[in-house]
């Protein structure tokens, strides 16, 4: 028997205490960020990054400089130096599903041809099915309502399947992440198959991915009960993998795989640390709150189109008096972008399309409404050096609500995605680097004398 010493009520009061004593002592006056000139989120006053590498895997273009003056522009992002706009309209003119090759352009630096497509594809099949019986006994193992919490973790667990997994040679890390743009579909789909299962009692569903589907067709294939999908919903599904795979080095989460690559350490350790940065709100976790925001939002406005009520919904969420009291209107702001994220147009005019396919045109007409309004609130309660846009995040759970995708997968799908442009991150650092990232923090804490326990 566990003999507990404290009971729950004494726990809390003493970790109520406990709280309070760290609330104090970790709080630091913001003045003195600006006396000893902290650049707080790496960035300065007006928003440009402070520049800690270089990278040909992406590219984010928002402003130019005139004179050391930052114009901000249209934003544009590019892969490999193409632009993402070029490769959606190449692949879907061609009539091609495109998340396979962008994943190769970003991990091997040039677009591959029939064959070498083939090949590449071939190799991802491969691994889809080596990995698939692993994938469905580790999320068996320990469901979780949360999916990123699963894909942390199953990225882990692959360490001890893999015969070699701490060489950090190229050839190595790139035969990784090839298993790991396979391994990652498999383990949120079947992380959620399990999830409804156990926490709903639903029959437990897990199809095994076909060779001959891509990564999309195959995660529509593994989800649905009777692993039917229509050719519309896999090209927006497949859409939505190209858009979210890559956005240079600075993003929180691709940051995070620098850092943590920078140690020397394995592939696994690295891309579950960077699931974790994705999973926070102000990242890929702001496309759920989206979905949750507006749910919300629509319960308690009648008329959708009393522009009044909108501002005064979103007046509040910043005031901290609505929704999650975060202070935030998720879906909207960027740290790099602020007149337009190219992303967020591409998948607006789907969103269009789709919600008319659909009979969604009121909730998309609401949509666009509060992506005009939000900036408007946004700029008069906030200081703000540069506008504000939405961005990739504000149209994407729409679109997975009107393809039927539950939302316990919109993070996921992000992470499903964006395991191409880490690996390909990663594999920059382990190439050029060689240094292991580690910028200052200045001490403010006033010098003090230990005590001993008996005299404090
Ligand atoms: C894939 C992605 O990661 S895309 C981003 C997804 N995240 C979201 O949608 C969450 C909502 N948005 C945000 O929290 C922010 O816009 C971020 C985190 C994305 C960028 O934040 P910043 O780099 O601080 O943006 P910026 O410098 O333009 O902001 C200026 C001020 O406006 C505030 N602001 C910007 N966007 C928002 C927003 N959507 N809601 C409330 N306040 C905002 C900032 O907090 C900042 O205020 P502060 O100086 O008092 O902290
Ligand atoms: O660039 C950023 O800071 C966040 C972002 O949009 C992404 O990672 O896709």
């Amino acid at each position: 028997m566990i003999n507990l010493k404290l009971s729950d009520l004494e726990k809390d009061k003493l970790i109520k205490e406990l709280s309070t004593k760290a609330k104090e002592a970790n709080y630091i006056n913001p003045e003195l960020y600006t006396k000893y000139e902290v650049k707080r989120g790496l960035r300065d006053i007006s928003g440009k990054g402070v520049l800690a590498g270089l990278t040909e895997v992406g590219e984010v273009h928002a402003y130019i400089l005139d004179e050391n003056e930052l114009i901000p522009v249209p934003g544009r992002l590019s892969y490999r130096g193409i632009d993402v706009k070029e490769i959606t309209e190449g692949f879907l003119k061609e009539g091609r599903y495109g998340f396979e090759e962008t994943a190769y352009l970003l991990l091997c630096g040039t677009l591959p041809n029939q064959s070498v497509l083939g090949q590449f594809k071939d190799l991802i099949s491969d691994a889809q099915s080596s990995k698939a019986e692993f994938a469905r006994k580790t999320v068996l193992h320990l469901p979780s309502k949360d999916i990123m919490n699963v894909l942390g973790r199953g990225v882990l667990t692959l360490y001890s399947i893999d015969p070699n997994p701490d060489d950090i040679s190229i050839e190595n890390v790139l035969r990784q992440s090839i298993e790991l743009l396979a391994s990652v579909p498999m383990l949120a789909v079947y992380g959620y198959q399990t999830y409804v299962h156990q926490f709903f009692n639903k029959s437990l569903v897990l199809h095994t991915p076909q060779p001959e589907l891509s990564i999309a067709e195959n995660i529509l294939y593994m989800l649905r009960p009777d692993s039917k999908y229509s050719p519309l919903e896999a090209t927006l599904l497949d859409l939505s993998l190209v858009i979210h795979a890559e956005h240079g080095g600075g993003n929180n989460s691709t940051f995070t795989t620098h850092v943590v690559t920078s140690t020397g350490t394995d592939t696994y350790s690295a891309i579950a640390a960077a699931i974790g940065s994705l999973k926070g709100p102000r990242h890929g976790g702001a496309n759920i709150k989206v979905r949750h925001m507006f749910k919300d939002l629509k319960e308690k406005i009648q008329d959708w189109n009393d522009d009044e009520a909108i501002k005064d919904y979103l007046t509040k969420l910043l005031n901290k008096e609505g929704f999650d009291r975060s202070g935030l209107i998720y879906g909207v702001g960027h740290a790099v972008y602020s007149i337009s994220d190219p992303r967020a147009e591409i998948l607006k005019s789907y969103a269009e399309a789709l919600a008319q396919e659909k009979h969604f045109e009121d909730e998309f007409n609401l949509y666009k409404k509060v992506e005009k309004l939000a900036p408007e609130v946004i700029e008069k309660h906030r200081k703000m050096y540069k506008g504000v846009c939405a961005n990739v995040d504000f149209y994407s759970g729409f679109i997975y609500e009107m393809l039927g995708i539950p939302e316990e997968l919109y993070t996921p799908i992000f992470a499903i995605s964006r395991v191409a442009g880490w690996c390909a991150h990663r594999l920059e650092e382990l190439t050029n680097a060689g240094k292991i990232v580690r910028p200052a923090f200045k001490s403010v804490a006033p010098k003090r004398e230990y005590i001993p326990i008996e005299k404090r």
